[in-house]
């Protein structure tokens, strides 16, 4: 679906020094290189400045890039907008492509006959946007009293009208209140799932990628520091999984092996047990501990999800000091 070879794009701007005006050139995406597969959901995460809007810009075709290769639905999205536009949707969080002083009902019977969607596709794939996003009730307000969650609904829906095989997402979440957010994701799944629409979102919002993107790319400074599963990258990066135990009565941490660490709470009430993944399994674990104290409650805590892109930027920065 997506064919990205060492992307590379420059961009030259003005560093004025007195009067002087110079020119300086910053590397915005440096030699990026990956593939998604037709049906994938790739969250696409770094920090601010690394590169993800460029790229997701090259992609759709709004920036061409200064050096590497790139297929979008088997065509090179700068030089084929037009084959572009009729295969993929684009959802832009900070960006519309509603027309603001007509109802939504009006943007949406445009962008049919932009796409020229036979009238009775669109009827299907409308009544299930507006159906499964609850947008009936808004499908007469002009796009510019939308809220923002109600304008995001508006938007999606616009980009799906054309029943696209794959859907970029920049920021989708930006700004929505958790309920807004979650409706959204779970939309977005069933999309995903259910149609086998691709899909490639960038989010800063990492609970975007935990409920909806079985893979994750993370770029900075314009490189992929890491791509995979978002399992396997929380293996590789942290070891380190916790055991927290709740005693019937205070008392001191059993002493089992395999604990790395113990941190003790509450008057010797609940202790954090720290295990190495690769070495303990939890059940083993438990069925010591359980043989030593008695236990009122347990939970196994995985390293949240920041925690393990964290990592990564470390490493990598830990990377260049050795340079
Ligand atoms: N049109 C432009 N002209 C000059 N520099 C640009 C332009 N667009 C992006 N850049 C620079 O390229 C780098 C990457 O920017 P980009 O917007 O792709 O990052 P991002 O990962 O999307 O960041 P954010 O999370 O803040 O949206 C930044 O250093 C940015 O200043």
């Amino acid at each position: 679906m997506i064919e990205v070879r060492e992307l590379r794009r420059e961009f030259k701007v003005a560093t004025s020094k007195g009067l002087r005006r110079n020119y300086k050139t910053v590397t915005a995406v440096d030699g990026v290189s990956f593939d998604v597969a037709a049906g994938e959901a790739v969250g696409y995460v770094g920090p601010n400045g690394a590169g993800k809007s460029t790229t997701i810009k090259m992609l759709t075709g709004i920036l061409v890039p200064s050096s590497g290769r790139i297929q979008v639905s088997g065509v090179d999205p700068a030089r084929q907008r037009r084959d572009l536009a009729k295969r993929i949707g684009v959802v832009f969080g900070q960006r519309s492509q509603l027309w603001w002083d007509l109802p939504l009902k009006d943007s949406f019977d445009l962008l049919r006959s932009i796409y020229r969607v036979p009238p009775p596709d669109y009827r299907v794939r409308l009544d299930e946007c507006v159906e499964l996003l609850g947008l009936r009730e808004f499908l007469l307000t002009p796009v510019r009293q939308l809220s923002l969650g109600q304008r995001m609904r508006g938007e999606i829906t616009a980009a799906l009208l054309h029943a696209p095989e794959l859907l970029v997402l920049d920021e989708p979440t930006i700004g929505l209140d958790l309920e807004s957010k979650e409706r959204l994701r779970e939309f977005l799944k069933d999309i995903n799932t259910r149609r086998g629409t691709t899909l490639l979102l960038t989010t800063h919002d990492l609970d975007d990628i935990e409920r909806l993107c079985p893979r994750l790319m993370v770029i900075d400074h314009g490189r992929v520091l890491a791509d995979g599963p978002l399992d396997a990258l929380r293996e590789e990066v942290t070891p380190d999984r916790e055991l927290v135990i709740e005693l019937k009565e205070p008392g001191p941490a059993p002493d089992v092996p395999g604990v790395t660490a113990v941190r003790s709470e509450a008057n010797g009430l609940r202790h954090h047990l720290t295990f190495r993944r690769a070495e303990t399994t939890a059940a083993q674990l438990i069925t010591r501990v359980v043989q030593q104290v008695e236990v009122h409650d347990l939970a196994v805590v995985e390293p949240e999800i920041d925690d393990v892109i964290r990592k990564l930027y470390q490493r990598q920065v830990g990377e260049h000091a050795h340079r």
